[in-house]
């Protein structure tokens, strides 16, 4: 029996763990669920899964789920930075899914890791900002961090059975997006409705802006870097529009493995939720006869700077990356607000990384500096 802490639980991917919880009580039990402001959602999981510990963004809100909760009902409510943590360290648990979305993500990763839990991380920002010490710190304290984004589980998935070191090349693939065939002349009027429009997935909402932009592939990019201890120079995108491979990898020998399923995460979390077994998840196969064809393309850099964007970061290394992320989640954020048109999402990227001087090998207070430097600088742009 897993006992449990997921982080995020209100959202796509928290949702998506409960489900696979809810598939099977022999295998796991829910002690610990966070959320930031969805409070009437908390509540049923609350009720459904009845976890001994809960956590929400302020103490406000911690106040109103204690007031909303039925008598008989009773988990501890923590809430903020330090509540996070807990759920994440507390000693009733031993895997912790980290599903919170944002740089938010950071501080209880490192808690989990810090007390030995072992993580199912869906949240690639924390890779992207402080990869190499959230990496060493795993190591250091044994812990397993086994990726939930799905290009990751699928490369994970076919580098089993394999030596590392026969790994040459990462294949990562993109589905392009709501805009793949967009052209950029059309990119001012694109609204907020259309960005969210993932062809493929149903996810929450930053990621699928970052996936409208490519940033979510730059941000995969720099994630494989830090998972797989690979050069993002063997790393090479491809768009893939149907969205059935799910990411490839390339061996010594030549030989190309290929992880495949239909476009739905139940598959990526339950494997690290249960790895090395396979859970039933109820999904059915593609259906490879009525698939016209599966296509693989180099992406456009021109309309899509995200990539280089992300190129840049895994050279110069350093805070670049975590700045870069910032920038990135200050934008999208604005675009959502209707503030920004969706090319600016770019411009206040890219300006804010040229403007910031990069430190080499920060610690963790470096990479918390240049994320708030990042976020005051991208901010003042807008
Ligand atoms: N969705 C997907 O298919 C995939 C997602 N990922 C990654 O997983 C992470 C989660 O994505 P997704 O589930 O789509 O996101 P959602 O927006 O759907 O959910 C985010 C979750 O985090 C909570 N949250 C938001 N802000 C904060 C904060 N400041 N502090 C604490 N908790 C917060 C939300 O709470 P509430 O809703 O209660 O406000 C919610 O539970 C992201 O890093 C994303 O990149 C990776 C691969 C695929
Ligand atoms: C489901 C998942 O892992 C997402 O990160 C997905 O990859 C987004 O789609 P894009 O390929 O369009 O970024
Ligand atoms: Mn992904």
């Amino acid at each position: 029996m897993k006992l449990l802490s997921i982080l995020g639980a209100t959202g796509s991917i928290g949702t998506s763990a409960l489900e696979i919880v809810r598939m099977h009580p022999d295998r796991f039990q829910v002690k610990a669920l966070t959320a930031a402001n969805n409070l009437p959602l908390l509540r049923r999981q609350i009720q459904q899964f009845m976890p001994e510990m809960v956590a929400v963004l302020d103490e406000a809100k911690a106040r109103e789920l204690g007031d909303m909760l039925p008598p008989g009902v009773r988990p501890e409510i923590l809430s903020g930075a330090s509540g996070y943590a807990a759920a994440a360290a507390w000693d009733k648990v031993d895997t912790v899914v980290l599903a919170m979305v944002g740089a938010a993500g950071l501080n209880p990763a490192l808690a989990a890791i810090e007390a030995g839990k072992d993580i199912a991380l869906a949240n690639k920002e924390t890779l992207v900002m402080a990869g190499d010490i959230v990496m060493a710190k795993a190591r250091e304290k044994n812990v397993t961090v086994l990726p939930v984004d799905s290009e990751h589980s699928a490369m994970f998935q076919c580098m089993l059975g394999n030596q590392a070191r026969d790994v040459k090349q990462l294949f990562l693939t993109a589905s392009g997006g709501p805009f793949r065939n967009t052209p950029q002349s059309d990119f001012p009027g694109i609204t907020r409705e259309d960005a969210l429009n993932h062809p493929n997935w149903s996810m929450g909402n930053k990621i699928s802006i970052d996936s409208a932009t490519l940033m979510n592939k730059g941000l995969e990019l720099i994630e494989a870097v830090h998972l797989f201890g690979i050069s993002h120079q063997n790393i090479q995108v491809l768009i893939h529009p149907q969205s059935i491979v799910h990411s490839m990898v390339g061996f010594a020998d030549g030989s190309v493995m290929a992880q495949m399923g239909v476009p739905d995460m139940k598959q990526a979390i339950s494997f690290a939720l249960s790895f090395p077994d396979r859970l039933d998840t109820g999904l059915s196969f593609p259906d490879f006869a009525a698939l016209a064809s599966l296509t693989f393309c180099a992406p456009d850099s021109e309309r899509f700077p995200s990539l280089a964007f992300a190129r840049e970061a895994c050279e110069k290394k350093g805070t670049l990356p975590a700045v870069m992320n910032a920038a990135n989640e200050v934008a999208v954020q604005a675009f959502l607000d209707r503030r920004i048109r969706f090319s600016d999402i770019f411009t206040l990227v890219s300006t804010t990384m040229a403007a910031h001087t990069c430190i080499d090998n920060p610690d963790l207070s470096g990479i918390i500096e240049a994320d708030r430097w990042a976020r005051e600088k991208a901010g003042s742009l807008i």
